[in-house]
């Protein structure tokens, strides 16, 4: 089996990390790069992982996962010029951060694969979009791809796409949160428990989105189903519209999409 290396085990990094372990991968097919002892204490801890430097991660590695901030990738990789070796996968995680860019500053003859995850990847629902580079091999992709399935769901797409897929599934976690905290708060205001009023929540969003995807209906014709004439769901919706949720919607993943653009260009 190959030695994926996982370089920046913050938010996502570790997210990463965490679906490949409970998807069975061997922990010692997996390290991480981590600069500060107490923080690789806390991974070696939580996770059994073997946790070194980032030199150390990448002479070992097959596969090498870029999981920093968009603005550390360039230097971590100019750092690593000296290690990276023919053969080797670079897979960055980054927002924003081109093919191009990321090929300017591997050495020859290592791949590049831009991918865009998600946070449900912690618990192996994720969703990740892969782009390869140039130089990347049908084997190189597959080999990713396989290792991103233990994360969840994987597809690859032109990077063309991948402003639109950020503003997507790469932020949309953070806007389901929000909407899970907005109707947590609602039935606290209408007299539920903080407790049961998360429990509905949750059960309510896992539910509609295992409808959506069980299903394959579209949307609307499931929010018709819940919606009675004349009834409680018909209000709300009201509500819903009135105060231009659609429009929010458009606004906030243009805005997004906007954004992943703006950082590609730097
Ligand atoms: N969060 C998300 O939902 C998503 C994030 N991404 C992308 O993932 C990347 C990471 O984002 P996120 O996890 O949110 O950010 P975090 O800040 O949570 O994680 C970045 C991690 O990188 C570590 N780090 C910084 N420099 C180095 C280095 N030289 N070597 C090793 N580790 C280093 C940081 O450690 P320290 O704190 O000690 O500096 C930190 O743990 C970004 O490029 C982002 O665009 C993509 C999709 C979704
Ligand atoms: O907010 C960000 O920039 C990163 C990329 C997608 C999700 N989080």
């Amino acid at each position: 089996m190959t030695t994926t290396a996982i370089l920046g085990a913050g938010a996502m990094g570790e997210s990463v990390l965490a679906g490949m372990i409970g998807a069975g991968r061997p922990l010692d097919s997996l390290l991480v790069g981590e600069k500060r002892e107490a923080r690789a204490q806390e991974l070696r801890d939580t996770h059994g992982v073997d946790v070194v430097d980032n030199h150390a991660a990448v002479a070992r590695a097959d596969v090498v996962i870029v999981a920093v901030k968009p603005q550390d990738v360039t230097t971590l990789l100019d750092d690593l010029a000296d290690v990276l070796r023919p053969g080797q996968v670079v897979v960055s995680l980054a927002a924003g951060l081109t093919l191009a860019t990321l090929e300017s500053h591997v050495p020859e003859g290592v791949a590049v694969i831009r991918v865009m995850p998600n946070t449900p990847a912690l618990v192996g629902q994720g969703m990740s979009v892969l782009s390869r580079g140039t130089t990347c091999t049908d084997d190189q992709l597959a080999e990713a791809e396989q290792l991103l399935t233990a994360c969840g769901r994987v597809v690859t797409l032109p990077e063309s796409q991948m402003d639109a897929v950020t503003a997507i599934s790469g932020s949309g976690p953070a806007y389901v949160f929000l909407v899970a905290e907005a109707m947590i708060d609602s039935g606290v205001r209408l007299g539920l428990a903080r407790d049961v009023a998360t429990e509905l929540t949750v059960q309510t969003l896992l539910g509609a989105a295992t409808m959506l995807d069980e299903t394959g209906t579209h949307p609307a014709l499931l929010r018709a189903q819940v919606t009675s004439p004349g009834g409680t769901t018909a209000a709300a919706l009201a509500q819903l519209e009135d105060n231009r949720l659609r429009g929010a919607f458009a606004a906030a993943t243009t805005a997004a999409y906007e954004r992943s653009v703006q950082m590609s260009e730097h």
